[in-house]
């Protein structure tokens, strides 16, 4: 479990953190989504021992992050993209090091072969890590961060940079994880993969601006607003004056727009389904006291 109360964090005059508070239970993949800045890798560091709270607590598998951090710091596995993988070493070798500062010596050979197994690394595990394409480096990262079993494991951008063949293998092995019993917590700031998030937290200049299941979010958003499609040739620009029209973009042969709930512009409107980005665009609105 990973428990959340009000934490905050400054650095200086800045508030990088602003009263986050969420659970996460085990068996589940939570996102943390937010655009560049947002707070995500400043609440993933206070979370893993390394960094304390300005305010508010924390608890992880149990412990509390500010009196027990070393030990929150052994309960935990961590990946940060792919910055944890030793490239002059084999794949092997990668785990059997991380593998040992975590667990008995005894019990390190059967951890990394079961992990190799695991993550379909067998036909890489004598080659050097610095020789590996970006997905199979990611996927290494991943297997180094969980082979000894943590009951949290914190995912900060783990799939940064990777193909979408890359990006959807990533994704299954991390839901794996959540399989087996861990609390995962990933950060990301791609929207179309936050959908594979059990329950997601949206965060915007420090705070939790809304949270739950993808689906929850998107019923959240068209409360306030609608996601339309509309194929005209008016520009962009007259289209984004018209009144109601809170946002717009190209999309195909026509343009996507966001608009407000009761608007009728005079334009043909096809009704869509809004996806994350949608509702990011649509609740950060709303948080910042938009006219929607
Ligand atoms: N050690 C630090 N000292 C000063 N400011 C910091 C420090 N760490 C983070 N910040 C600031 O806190 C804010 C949140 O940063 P954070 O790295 O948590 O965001 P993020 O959501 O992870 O962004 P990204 O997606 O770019 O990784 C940013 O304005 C950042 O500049």
């Amino acid at each position: 479990m990973v428990s959340v109360e009000q934490v905050s964090r400054r650095f200086g005059n800045l508030v990088a953190l602003d009263k986050v508070s969420l659970q996460v239970r085990p068996g589940e993949v939570f996102g943390l989504l937010g655009p560049n800045g947002s707070g995500k890798t400043t609440l993933i560091r206070i979370l893993s021992g390394v960094l304390l709270p300005s305010a508010g607590g924390a608890l992880v598998a149990g412990l509390d992050v500010r009196r027990y951090p070393e030990q929150v710091k052994a309960a935990i596995g961590y990946a940060t993209q792919e910055a944890s993988v030793y490239r002059d070493l084999t794949v092997r070798e990668n785990l059997e090091f991380r593998a040992r500062l975590y667990l008995d010596a005894r019990a390190v050979p059967y951890a990394v072969e079961e992990t190799i197994r695991r993550f379909g690394l067998q036909d890489f595990a004598h080659q050097l890590a610095g020789a590996l394409s970006g997905g199979w480096r990611q996927r290494l990262a991943l297997a180094q961060a969980v082979v000894h079993g943590p009951q949290v494991v914190f995912l900060d951008e783990p799939t940064t940079g990777l193909d979408p063949v890359s990006r959807r293998i990533i994704w299954d092995l991390i839901h794996q994880e959540a399989a087996r019993g861990a609390v995962v917590l990933v950060t990301t700031h791609y929207m179309d993969e936050a959908e594979r998030c059990h329950r997601l937290a949206l965060l915007f200049g420090g705070q939790v601006i809304a949270q739950g299941t993808p689906h929850e979010l998107e019923q959240l958003a068209l409360q306030s607003a609608q996601v339309v499609y509309s194929e005209t040739s008016l520009p962009l620009e007259q289209i984004r004056s018209l009144p109601g029209v809170l946002d717009g973009w190209p999309s195909g042969n026509g343009v996507r727009l966001i608009l407000e709930k009761q608007a009728t512009p005079a334009l043909p409107l096809q009704t869509v389904y809004p996806n994350l980005e949608d509702v990011f665009i649509i609740l950060t609105r709303l948080h910042n006291g938009g006219t929607t």
